[in-house]
């Protein structure tokens, strides 16, 4: 089995020279405007090599195996990740006039069918952390519609079709390889039901076009990749027990790689759909001030409530109104926060409303262009702060070095390093590296780790400068 397409005599399932002239190749697409320039910005553009490989899986197997629903179980189990799906059918050429004159003589099923090289281009730009311009294949009218779907780089690659494995530059990019196995007679009943439901065919056109060239396909190009794939599940998205194994695969490799597990006092909040929801908003740059302040503080409660919960406790016994006895513990008392001026005290508040009277001072630091120009400028510390748990706020950890500058400012002030908890929304892995390696027994809480910095030292994706959208001052 060779990866070049065959002739469009093959894919027309006839010899009569009709050729791909009118296809439209994604060169066209570009020259046309249909598509936008890479994003320049992208972590590994910029150098930051420390960043993870994503983790790509493939899933291939034939027509109506129920690759999609077994596709759909592993993102909706690893919904804590950035996860996207690449569909290979995105990547169908759009038919020429004359071929859309005999559109049941295409032969969709073929390798050839597919704009392979730009798949393969999307695929390695997505690997390597750039954003892409996904083509928008329209079954309707079985051409490339603008606009094209933007789609960044995320912690998992799913690359879902019948014949992903069939180019063998597209099968080393994978990290996973799937095969979903589904009887052939099963497949067929559910296109049956497909076709006719949905696409409203009658009986006869889905099975001829089943015998000449979904059946003789799947003979010819797509059980033969079969031998590639790593996994094979048979019974497809009815298979709970495979996809329960290949989650856990995943997050063990994903895992490897993990922050958390470098170092054990990094606290990422579990992810749920509302925290992701609330962050796309806050990181949405055409998001109001009144809603980024909105969803900004409800993710900063979340946060200062997981930090207040890494507290040490000591037991506690009360008595119910029952006459019963409950055992439960009683809150640190000896506690401060200390904002980073000016975006730390976007955190004040949250923090007040769940630690009564709680005595908060400030810092100040001039971040000036560049990583390492801080200069500390004014504090305002509770003088007992050296017998008191510190929560220290900021809702940015960047490069690191405006915390270090706060962190050295406490240790200097006689605070326990192991008494300091760092709460953030958002941390660079370069910012993390730097605080947990030079103050090991500080604690960071956070809601998200970034994908790295840009060259100009912002936290990517980020969310802009927190301080302009939080205050209102982005317009200044
Ligand atoms: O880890 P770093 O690279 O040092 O960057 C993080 C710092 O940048 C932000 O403050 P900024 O200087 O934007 O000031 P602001 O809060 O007054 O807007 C943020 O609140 C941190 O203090
Ligand atoms: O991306 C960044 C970096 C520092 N401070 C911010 O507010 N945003």
């Amino acid at each position: 089995m060779g990866s070049n397409p065959k002739p469009a005599e093959d894919l027309m399932g006839r010899s009569n020279g009709v050729h791909f002239s009118g296809l439209v190749s994604r060169d066209e697409l570009d020259k046309n405007g249909h598509r936008e320039e890479l994003p320049t910005t992208s972590a590994l553009e910029n150098g930051h090599k420390e960043l993870r490989e994503p983790f790509v899986i493939g899933v291939g197997g034939g027509a109506s195996s129920g690759k999609t629903t077994v596709c759909n179980m592993i993102i909706e189990q690893l919904r804590d990740q950035r996860v996207v799906l690449v569909n290979q059918e995105s990547f169908y050429y759009g038919l020429s006039d004359e071929e859309l004159t005999r559109v049941n003589e295409y032969n969709f099923d073929h390798p050839g069918a597919f704009d392979t090289e730009y798949l393969l281009t999307c695929m390695e730009n997505l690997k390597h952390g750039k954003s892409v311009d996904m083509p928008n294949y329209d079954f309707k009218t079985y051409k490339n519609v603008l606009p094209p779907r933007k789609v960044n780089p995320s912690d998992v690659i799913i690359l879902e079709g019948i014949l992903v494995f069939h180019d063998p530059r597209v099968r080393d990019l994978m990290s996973m390889k799937i095969f979903v196995d589904t009887d052939a007679d099963v497949r067929l009943a559910r296109r049956i039901k497909r076709d006719t439901a949905e696409k409203d065919r009658d009986i006869k056109t889905v099975l001829d076009q089943y015998s000449k060239f979904v059946k003789p396909a799947f003979e010819d190009f797509i059980l033969p990749t079969k031998k590639y794939a790593d996994i094979i599940i048979p019974r497809g998205g009815d298979n709970h027990v495979a996809i329960d194994l290949i989650v856990q695969h995943i997050r063990t490799k994903l895992g490897q790689h993990d922050l958390c597990k470098i170092y054990p006092n990094l606290y990422v909040i579990q992810s749920t759909f509302q925290i992701r929801g609330m962050h796309t908003i806050i990181r949405d740059a055409k998001t109001t001030t009144h809603d980024f302040i909105f969803y900004a503080d409800r993710l900063i409660r979340l946060v200062v409530e997981h930090g207040l919960g890494i507290l040490p406790f000591k037991e506690k016994q009360v008595i119910t109104p029952t006459g019963a006895v409950y055992t439960g513990v009683d809150f640190s008392k000896r506690l401060c926060g200390i904002s980073v001026i000016r975006s730390g005290e976007s955190m004040e508040n949250a923090l007040r409303a769940c630690c009564k009277g709680i005595k908060i001072g400030k810092i100040l630091i001039h971040r000036s262009e560049g990583d390492n120009g801080q200069q500390l400028i004014y504090h305002n510390l509770p003088k007992d702060i050296s017998n008191r748990h510190v929560l220290l706020l900021d809702p940015i950890l960047g490069t690191g070095n405006t915390a270090v500058q706060a962190i050295n400012l406490l240790l200097k002030k006689g605070v326990q390093e192991s008494n300091i908890i760092f709460l953030n929304l958002i941390s660079a892995p370069q910012g993390v590296h730097v605080v947990c390696k030079k103050f090991p027994r500080i604690k960071i809480v956070t809601s998200e780790i970034e994908l790295g910095l840009n060259d100009e030292y912002r936290v990517i994706p980020g969310m802009g400068e927190f301080g302009d959208r939080y205050f209102g001052t982005d317009d200044c």
